[in-house]
């Protein structure tokens, strides 16, 4: 086989998904599959100027295309980071590419030598991103998909790398038919459909979780939706019906005279005190407690294993850090209003919480800045 129209196949195939990727996600995706297209046109590239190296002043040709592949790996190397979330040396990833070029120029035209740098480089770049990949956390599909055709064709090209170093009489050079030649540019055309559609798939899953993250929580205070929060309390109070002496609190609990805040200072004013109470709720509470902006300036707390004495500490914390809060970043103190129930074996999810409205109705007619609690929960 000419491996000459293998590598054209490289080239096309890469141009293509490109091509197919720009128009079915646009030029601009976000994140790693931007990444991922520069790792195409690296490709593209890197082994258009490799065939151009047979014809046209092959010192630059070759030089830039052995530059532009390992740029490419570099470009792996990111979109594997950032699929999975981790950060990645800056310079671990422009150094390799500019060390390649200038060392290439200087050994150029050893073809022993330029060939074991080549391969050596390329590989273990490619190598860093099959680590990182198969290495990550998560059960999901796409890492082990690219992980182990990042993996297959880092080992050939870092093979390549040694055979022509240690045993350059029988290395077959790039542009011979040797099966070697041929299994690796296969191989290569392989990987570069599989990691195509392996980061697709990481695409789509980050897509799928930020409209789960869209639809359970609030935009504003980050806390879980009333949707959220509902579901969640109804999975958790099965959870109280069953497992006696739990002594679960409900506090409603409604932000005072909300109203007046954004008619006397503006709407973006009262989002900011929405803000600042849902960051004093999530940093008071203990992660097996649930909150949710219930709406408007409501919010609605499930309090697991909460006896009269910490349910009072942690309503005189509540108040004081949220006056407090407001008052160092707005330079005015705002306070609620609460009603609490301890939860009965058997009841419902809405007949609590038409338990503790009763009592935050109570609490505001009795002044507001307090919490009025039922029978049993001090
Ligand atoms: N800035 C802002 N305001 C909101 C938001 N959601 C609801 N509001 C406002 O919250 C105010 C609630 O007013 P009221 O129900 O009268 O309650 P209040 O003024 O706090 O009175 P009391 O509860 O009796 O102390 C209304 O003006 C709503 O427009 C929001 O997301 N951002």
């Amino acid at each position: 086989m000419d491996v000459i129209t293998l590598l054209a196949a490289v080239l096309v195939n890469a141009l293509l998904m490109l091509l197919a990727l720009a128009v079915c996600v646009g030029v601009r995706a976000r994140g790693g599959l931007q990444a991922w297209q520069l790792m195409l046109l690296g490709q593209a590239l890197g082994f258009g100027m490799l065939i151009a190296a047979t014809r046209l002043v092959p010192l630059v040709t070759a030089t830039l295309g052995v530059m532009a592949l390992s740029a490419s790996a570099s470009a792996m190397v990111l979109t594997s980071a950032r699929f999975l979330g981790v950060s990645v040396s800056r310079r671990g990833l422009w150094l390799p590419p500019l060390l390649l070029g200038v060392v290439h120029v200087f050994l150029f035209p050893n073809l022993k030598q330029t060939t074991g740098v080549t391969n050596l480089t390329i590989g273990l770049q490619i190598g860093w991103a099959s680590w990182l990949l198969l290495t990550g956390v998560g059960r999901a599909r796409w890492r082990w998909l690219c992980g182990l055709a990042a993996l297959g064709n880092s080992l050939l090209t870092v093979a390549r790398g040694v055979l022509v170093l240690g045993w350059p009489e029988i290395y077959p050079r790039f542009l011979v038919p040797h099966p070697l030649n041929i299994a690796h540019l296969m191989l290569l055309n392989a990987s570069l459909v599989l990691g195509t559609m392996g980061f697709l798939l990481a695409h789509r899953d980050a897509a799928e979780q930020a409209l789960v993250r869209l639809a359970s929580l609030d935009t504003l205070t980050g806390l879980f939706n009333r949707r959220e929060w509902m579901q969640r309390a109804s999975r958790a109070l099965g959870a109280v019906g069953s497992a006696a002496g739990d002594a679960a609190v409900l506090l409603m609990l409604d932000l005072d005279h909300f109203k007046r805040i954004n008619d006397e200072r503006g709407h973006p004013v009262g989002d900011e005190v929405l803000k600042l109470a849902g960051e004093v709720l999530r940093g008071e509470l203990r992660a097996s407690d649930l909150v949710g902006r219930y709406g408007g300036e409501e919010f609605c707390l499930l309090l697991r294993q909460c006896d009269p004495e910490a349910f009072g500490r942690l309503d005189a914390r509540l108040h004081q850090a949220l006056r407090r809060r407001c008052e160092a970043s707005l330079g005015f103190a705002v306070d609620f209003s609460a009603g609490a129930v301890r939860l009965q074996p058997g009841e419902s999810l809405a007949a609590a919480i038409q338990r503790a409205d009763d009592q935050l109705y109570r609490a505001k007619h009795a002044g507001r800045g307090r919490t009025c609690c039922a029978n049993g929960v001090l």
